[in-house]
């Protein structure tokens, strides 16, 4: 049994008035585990609170075994963490190998030989070893990303938290990109947001769905499909009990929510069951 790496208990961060993260908590263990939630679900200041960037108002939270509360253990806790924001802040006139070399400094890698190796390896593991030199304006969204990526694996962390890193790119780069995650995932703990459920279906060991600061479900891709069997039919036209219903390009409409009875029932998947999750999420009385 894997024990957890991150643990958080009750968390919770408001902005004036809005409650962004409320009274969250998660216990996070080695794998990929996808974070699934709308626009404004709260999941970057989950995050960012997860990387130490921002504190909660209120909550407890031991990241690799370190309190980020207190100055020492947040030090701590930077030194093994990498995260990946949804926006990198490039200086797009850097290279690659700048960019990395300059989080680097950031993450106190002070012997400049050591460093320099430590940005080949970064770079090579994802991939970018040829284009090092090149400056990041020049470079393919993917391969920007990468770059991101590269600079949260500087100093081989314990946990790598990566906001919607596959965001924008095309299938083929959202594929490579997720060979990495995957590889990344192996020995670390890894916290992926992202609003493609494919990329959990395909990656994640375990899944947490958000929504207005609190989180819905948590659990296996496989528990959260399973949430939506017996909740997907096919029909000749929109059923008028369907949460949702479109026409497939088989002709058929295919259609989520209570079915009536004898429908013809289909295959659910994650998004179905993510679906169902937020539907229900406004019923939900805490
Ligand atoms: N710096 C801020 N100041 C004020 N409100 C904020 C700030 N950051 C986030 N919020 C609000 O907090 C809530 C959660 O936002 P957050 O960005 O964490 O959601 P999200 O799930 O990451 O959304 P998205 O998928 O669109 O990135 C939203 O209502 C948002 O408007």
């Amino acid at each position: 049994m894997t024990h957890p790496t991150i643990s958080a208990s009750g968390l919770s961060l408001s902005y004036r008035g809005t409650r962004a993260v409320d009274e969250v908590s998660l216990r996070l263990e080695r794998g990929v585990t996808g974070l699934l939630g709308p626009n404004g679900a709260g999941k970057t200041t989950l995050l960012r609170i997860l990387a130490t960037a921002t504190p909660p108002d209120r909550g407890a939270l031991t990241l690799l075994g370190h309190d980020p509360s207190t100055v020492r253990g947040r030090l701590q806790a930077r030194r093994e963490l990498g995260y990946l924001p949804q926006n990198p802040g490039f200086h797009s006139g850097f290279t690659a190998f700048e960019f990395v070399d300059y989080v680097a400094i950031l993450k106190e890698h002070t012997d400049r030989r050591a460093r320099h190796a430590e940005v080949r390896r970064v770079l090579d593991e994802v991939g970018l070893a040829e284009v090092r030199g090149r400056r990041i304006r020049a470079l393919s969204g993917g391969m920007r990303q990468r770059v991101a990526l590269a600079a949260a694996l500087v100093g081989d962390p314990g946990f790598l938290v990566l906001d919607e890193p596959t965001v924008g790119l095309d299938p083929e780069q959202r594929m490579r990109f997720r060979e990495l995650i995957a590889a990344a995932g192996e020995g670390r703990t890894v916290l992926l947001s992202t609003h493609q459920t494919e990329d959990v279906a395909m990656l994640c060991h375990r899944v947490v769905v958000m929504d207005k600061g609190r989180v819905r479900f948590d659990g296996t891709p496989g528990e959260l499909v399973a949430r939506a069997r017996g909740r997907v039919w096919a029909s000749p036209e929109r059923s008028p009990e369907a949460l949702a219903g479109w026409r497939t390009g088989t002709g058929e409409f295919r259609n989520v929510g209570d079915p009536p009875a004898g429908a013809r029932l289909l295959e659910p998947t994650l998004e179905d069951g993510y679906l169902l999750t937020l539907d229900g999420a406004s019923e939900v009385t805490v």
